[in-house]
């Protein structure tokens, strides 16, 4: 890219989350990716660059270690001419969601992201001709904790993703309960994915997004402006899945779209090599808490008709979920158990404030960084040390928690090589894909007592609104009659 021969006009909007918002050259395969800031609390260029360079740094040196290289992309770090990004703002500014206007690009420094964009396959600097479809989920954490500092004993059974729904739909955040539970997606149990998947269609959120040839087609864009029209998804899709056959429209043509793409995600969710080094972090059998959380609609089904709970996940070990899993549970303590470390390590910069460089809070994210997130003991020495390797490993953990993963799929022809790039078979057509993962920005040390605050409200709102009315809302839930048959179809 040459930074110095920059046009607004080239640049779309993208998307934007909480504290970043990407823009998308019409032509080539790349985003710009800035960071957003609250109106009043603006940072200097100097920090606006570390920032982002400590981005970079912890993709090179961290998550490529964990997740293995092919899925992640770090970018790199362009600095662009103050007046092209002030022309880009205004242009763009029309096209944000009303939900995300709290926040400001930061148009001072002329720092930003420059990355691959995921929304096509990854040939960065020519637009593919093909076209693409792209899938992007944002999984949430998959699994229950195990840590005996759980004080809580709902914390056991019910995963926080849908504890939170409750809170969230009281909050307006949502307008309704979604029967997505992240423990069903990351089962690797094909039906409890297929469940899992169709319930992230029914309800998007900020869980699901679908891109066609890099334009948002499904999910939501604002909070307040939810699409979900399956028959339209379907219009969408059809010449993807059915390319050459007359397919009728109508509800069993959008019934079959969604039925061919929710199985093609699976096949690439469950796909994978065995790079990266996050099996390494693999804790015992013991240490991994329940599989399944007694709120999902899917174990609720299952012992509705008498049927046993599921086993435990079959996720095969190379694939992105399963890696991703291991990293999440890196959160070895549960929150209850970190805060009083943090706790620790706070009292201790109190004393000893220059420290803070030394301890590596806000970077460097470097090889020696990573190599201490290896020791998964939990045996407290009381010493700052441990107390800190803990408090690192959680913010990598959240970090886990909190990205999305994005597949890309392009329609090749039944003979033809895939330039290398692996294939799904779908009924009538074949894909080659892309996965990857974005979002993977470390989350910072300052968001722990937020997090600890945020754990007791959910728990508490859970237990005291839904738990004490459990009969009535599930029952209600219930009444939607799929739950019980949906889960029965062969995959
Ligand atoms: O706390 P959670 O689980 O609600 O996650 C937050 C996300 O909400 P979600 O539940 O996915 O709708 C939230 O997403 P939205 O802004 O709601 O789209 C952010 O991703 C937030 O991360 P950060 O503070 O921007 O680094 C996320 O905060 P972290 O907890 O990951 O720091
Ligand atoms: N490299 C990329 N290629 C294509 N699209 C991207 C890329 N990076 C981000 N996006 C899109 O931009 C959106 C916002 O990006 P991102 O999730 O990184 O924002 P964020 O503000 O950091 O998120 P959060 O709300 O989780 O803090 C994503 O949901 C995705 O749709």
């Amino acid at each position: 890219m040459d930074e110095g021969k920059m046009d607004e006009n080239e640049w779309g909007y993208h998307g934007e989350g909480n504290k970043s918002l990407v823009v998308a050259h019409a032509q080539r395969c790349v985003v710009l990716r800035f960071l957003k800031f609250p109106p009043n609390r603006k940072k200097t260029s100097e920090e606006i660059f570390q920032h982002l360079q400590n981005i970079v740094d912890f993709g090179k040196n961290v998550m490529k270690e964990f997740l293995g290289e092919n899925y992640v992309h770090c970018g790199e770090v362009v600095q662009l001419p103050l007046d092209f990004v002030k022309q880009l703002c205004l242009k763009i500014q029309c096209e944000r969601p009303e939900s995300r206007c709290d926040k400001d690009l930061d148009t001072l420094s002329g720092y930003a992201l420059c990355l691959p964009n995921l929304a096509r396959l990854q040939t960065y600097h020519f637009a593919e001709h093909r076209p693409i479809l792209c899938v992007e989920i944002k999984p949430k954490c998959g699994f229950i904790p195990f840590s005996s500092d759980v004080t809580h004993e709902m914390k056991h059974k019910v995963c926080r993703y849908c504890m939170h729904q409750h809170l969230k739909v009281a909050t307006g955040k949502w307008k309704q309960i979604s029967k997505y539970c992240p423990l069903d997606l990351y089962s690797g149990n094909k039906q409890r994915m297929y469940f899992a998947l169709k319930s992230l269609l029914q309800e998007a959120q900020n869980n699901l997004k679908i891109f066609k040839n890099g334009e948002l087609i499904y999910g939501c864009k604002d909070a307040r402006s939810p699409v979900a029209d399956w028959s339209e998804l379907a219009h969408h899709l059809k010449p993807f899945f059915f390319p050459s056959n007359g397919l009728a429209s109508g509800p069993h043509c959008t019934r079959a779209v969604i039925r061919e793409l929710v199985r093609v995600i699976t096949r690439v969710l469950l796909s994978g090599s065995d790079k990266g080094r996050a099996g390494t972090l693999r804790s015992g059998p013991g240490l991994r808490g329940p599989p399944v959380c007694e709120a999902s609609p899917f174990s609720r089904s299952l012992r509705c008709q008498g049927k046993n709970t599921p086993e435990r996940s079959g996720l095969p070990k190379g694939c992105l979920l399963y890696k991703t899993l291991q990293v999440q549970m890196l959160d070895l303590l549960d929150i209850e158990g970190l805060y009083p470390l943090y706790r620790r390590v706070e009292r201790y910069l109190e004393e000893f404030p220059e420290e803070r460089k030394t301890l590596q809070i806000d970077g460097p994210y470097d090889e020696a960084f990573y190599q201490r997130l290896l020791d998964l003991s939990t045996e407290d020495d009381g010493t700052v040390a441990f107390a800190l390797t803990k408090v690192q490993q959680y913010r990598v953990a959240m970090t886990a928690k909190d990205c999305s993963i994005m597949i890309a799929l392009s329609p090749c022809l039944q003979d033809a090589s895939s330039d290398q790039r692996p294939i799904v078979p779908s009924s009538r057509s074949r894909f080659a894909f892309s996965v990857s993962v974005l979002d993977l920005d470390l989350k910072p040390y300052e968001s722990i007592p937020h997090q600890y605050k945020l754990d007791g409200k959910i728990v508490n709102y859970y237990l005291k609104t839904v738990h004490a009315k459990d009969a009535t809302v599930m029952s209600a839930r219930f009444k939607e009659s799929e739950d019980c048959t949906l889960v029965l179809h062969k995959v």
